[in-house]
């Protein structure tokens, strides 16, 4: 390889690194983010462990820090494995060294798992094509690589959203990526932007993000804790705050309180949304984020 042409290759890695590098810091912004939101129902946040008894906000943002490693090795497969396969099988193996990372951090407790799913697949995504990191067209090429076969992925996993899948006849986690991300990108998304257009303050903004997507998600943590009248109780309810007007109202921030003490109550945590919400804020970063100086492809 002749000097020029080994600058030149150099000066791309470089920069494909040092963008994986950025993009791996907006995801782990969007988790901690999440977390830290409040009041959220049933969920971890600055208050306290929500309806978990082994989760509280500092451990799960020790996980999120330990898990930028395994998202910015992700973004770089993004930008450097063109062949499908190849690439999906790539981030198979590093969403799942991943999800080792996150049980050293946690002592064995499961934080992200449903983040590195979502997540790993949308900053791969991301820079498959850094020019082009509208969040429709992130979700699409996310749904492509959800639909890529892992030979190596567990056939089952034995876990509570695969067995809640299975009886409940629900997408989940696996579904809800292989359709393209709908709940993001059709209900938390456009509930975010126009809340904020409508002047309400960002946290009030998000947690109606959260809302609407808690109003409409088949989420199995739900499913997995309190079947199906579980599920019904967080779609009625959080449909109930924001017709009361939302999370930036008094009429609808006393139904939010209300509904965080019968989740509770209840022992009911919508993770799943939780999840989708930190999706949706990293593709609403993202979104923003000023594009490549150099518009490197
Ligand atoms: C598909 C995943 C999430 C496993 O999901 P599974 O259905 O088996 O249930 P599990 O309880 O492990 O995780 C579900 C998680 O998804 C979230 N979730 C629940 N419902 C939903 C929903 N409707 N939409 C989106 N997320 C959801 C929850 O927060 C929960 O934590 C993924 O972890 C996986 O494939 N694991 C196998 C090992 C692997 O290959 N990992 C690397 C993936 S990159
Ligand atoms: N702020 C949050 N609070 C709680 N869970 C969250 C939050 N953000 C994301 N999650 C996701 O939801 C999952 C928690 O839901 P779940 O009820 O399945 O807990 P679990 O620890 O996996 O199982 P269980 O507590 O029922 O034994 C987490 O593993 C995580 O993937």
């Amino acid at each position: 390889m002749d000097a020029v042409l080994f600058t030149e290759h150099r000066a791309t890695h470089l920069w494909h690194a040092g963008h994986a590098a950025r993009l791996a810091e907006l995801v782990v912004t969007a988790l901690i983010d999440e977390v830290t939101l409040s009041p959220k129902p049933g969920l971890v946040d600055v208050r306290g462990r929500g309806a978990h008894r082994d989760l509280d906000w500092a451990l799960m943002c020790r996980s999120a820090h330990a898990l930028r490693p395994a998202f910015q090795a992700m973004a770089e497969a993004g930008a450097t494995l063109a062949e499908a396969v190849t690439l999906r099988e790539r981030i198979g193996r590093l969403g799942r060294d991943g999800e080792a990372a996150m049980l050293a951090a946690t002592g064995g407790v499961n934080t992200h798992r449903g983040a590195i799913w979502a997540l790993g697949l949308l900053v791969t995504a991301a820079t498959q094509a850094p020019a082009d990191c509208a969040p429709q067209q992130v979700a699409l090429r996310a749904a492509v690589l959800a639909n890529t076969p892992d030979r190596h992925a567990p056939r089952r996993t034995g876990h509570k959203g695969e067995r809640a899948r299975l009886d409940y006849g629900v997408g989940g986690a696996r579904g809800q990526a292989e359709a393209g991300f709908p709940h993001v990108v059709e209900v938390a998304l456009p509930a975010l932007w126009q809340a904020r257009a409508a002047g309400v303050a960002e946290d009030a903004a998000r947690l109606d993000a959260l809302l609407a997507l808690m109003s409409l998600l088949d989420d199995t943590c739900v499913l997995a804790r309190g079947g199906p009248a579980a599920l019904d109780a967080v779609q009625a309810g959080a449909a109930r705050v924001l017709d009361a007007g939302g999370s930036a109202t008094p009429a609808g921030r006393r139904a939010l309180m209300r509904l965080d003490a019968e989740f509770l109550a209840l022992n009911v945590s919508p993770g799943g949304s939780a999840d989708l919400l930190a999706a949706a804020l990293f593709l609403d970063r993202l979104n923003n984020a000023a594009p490549a100086p150099d518009g490197r492809p």
